[in-house]
C-alpha cells in the first residue's frame, strides 16, 4: 500500500507557485485504482484521504509503517462514502451494506476492514477520510436517502446546492472528523460562496458527478491572493487551514467535504466578501 505524503505549506510559499508546483502540493489525482488502496497522508491536521476500488476482489485496509500503526484505526476514525455501484464494508466480522452515497463512520479501535462490490460491472467506489481520534465512537451507518439536507444558494447566483452533513457535531459523533456532501442543482456551478476559511480545520473536497469533458476551478490562497487549480471528475484538493475553497465548473457537480481539527463546529467559519477577494 503506497501512502502519498503531503507537507504544510506558508501562505508565502504558495504565492510563488507555479502551476505544476500548485498541483503537486495539492491535488489528488489517482485516488480510484482497481483493486489498490490509494492513500495520501497530509500533515495538515494529519488528515488521510484515499480511495478504494474493489473490482475483481475484496480489499483490505491495513495498517502501515508510514503511521507506525499495526492496524489502520489504532489510533485513528475514518468516514467513508460510496460513490459507486452498491457494496459491503465488513468490519471485523459485522457487514455493513454501502449503497450509492451512503456513508459509514468506524471508530478507534476497529481492527479488519475490508471493502467490496456487488458486481465487477458496477463495481463500489469508496471515499475516505481519517484523522487521529482519542477515543473510540460507535460504528454507524446513513444512507444517503435518509440525510434530507439543507438548500442553500440561489439560482440567479448559479449557486443552489444541498448541503447534506453525515458526521457532525448532530449526526454521526466522532472525535475530530466531519464529513458531508453537497450536490450542486442543475444549472448550478459555483460552490461554497462567499468563501470562507477556518484556521482551525484542514478541509479537502473531493468532486464527482462531473461530466467527462467537462472541468472545474477550484480556488484557494488568501483571499487577497487567490490561486486555481483546474480538476477533473473524481479528483480532490487539500485546502490548508488559513486557504479558502470554493470552485466553479462547466457543469453541475457534487462534492464530498471533509475536515479535521480543533473546532468540530460546521458553522465556524470565517467568511470573505467576494467584492474584497483579487
Ligand atoms: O457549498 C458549500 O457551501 C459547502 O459545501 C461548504 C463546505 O461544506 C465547507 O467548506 C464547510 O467548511
Ligand atoms: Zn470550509
Amino acid at each position: 500500500m503506497k501512502i502519498d505524503k503531503r507537507y504544510s505549506v506558508h501562505p508565502t510559499q504558495v504565492k510563488q507557485f507555479d502551476t505544476e508546483e500548485l498541483r503537486q502540493n495539492f491535488l489528488l489525482e489517482n485516488l480510484f485504482i482497481p483493486d489498490k488502496v490509494s492513500l495520501c497522508y497530509s500533515l495538515d491536521d494529519r488528515i488521510i484521504i484515499g480511495g478504494i476500488t474493489p473490482v475483481e476482489t475484496e480489499v483490505k485496509l491495513k495498517g502501515s509503517d508510514v503511521i507506525k500503526a499495526d492496524y489502520f484505526l489504532e489510533r485513528r476514525e475514518l468516514g467513508v462514502f460510496n460513490i459507486g455501484g452498491p457494496g459491503k464494508i465488513t468490519v471485523d466480522g459485522d457487514e455493513y451494506e454501502m449503497d450509492n452515497r451512503d456513508c459509514l463512520y468506524i471508530g478507534l479501535g476497529s481492527k479488519q476492514i475490508s471493502f467490496a462490490s456487488n458486481s465487477a460491472t458496477e463495481h463500489a467506489k469508496y471515499y475516505l477520510a481519517s484523522a487521529p481520534a482519542h477515543r473510540g465512537y460507535p460504528i454507524q451507518h446513513v444512507a444517503f436517502k435518509d440525510v434530507p439536507g439543507d438548500e442553500m444558494g440561489e439560482q440567479e447566483k448559479a449557486n443552489k446546492r444541498k448541503i447534506r452533513r453525515m458526521i457532525h457535531q448532530n449526526g454521526i459523533q466522532s472525535c475530530q472528523l466531519c464529513m458531508g456532501m453537497t450536490e450542486l442543482e442543475s444549472g448550478s456551478v459555483w460552490n461554497s460562496m462567499p468563501p470562507h476559511v477556518h484556521d482551525r480545520r484542514v478541509e479537502v473536497y473531493l468532486y464527482f458527478d462531473l461530466p467527462k469533458d467537462e472541468i472545474l476551478f477550484h480556488m484557494m490562497g488568501e483571499p487577497q491572493e487567490t490561486r486555481h487549480l483546474i480538476m477533473q471528475n473524481e479528483q480532490a484538493v487539500l485546502s490548508p487551514p488559513w486557504s479558502i475553497h470554493c470552485g466553479a465548473a462547466t457543469s453541475s457537480y457534487t462534492f464530498i467535504w471533509a475536515m479535521a481539527g480543533e473546532n468540530y463546529t460546521y458553522e465556524d467559519m470565517d467568511k470573505f466578501p467576494i467584492i474584497e477577494m483579487k
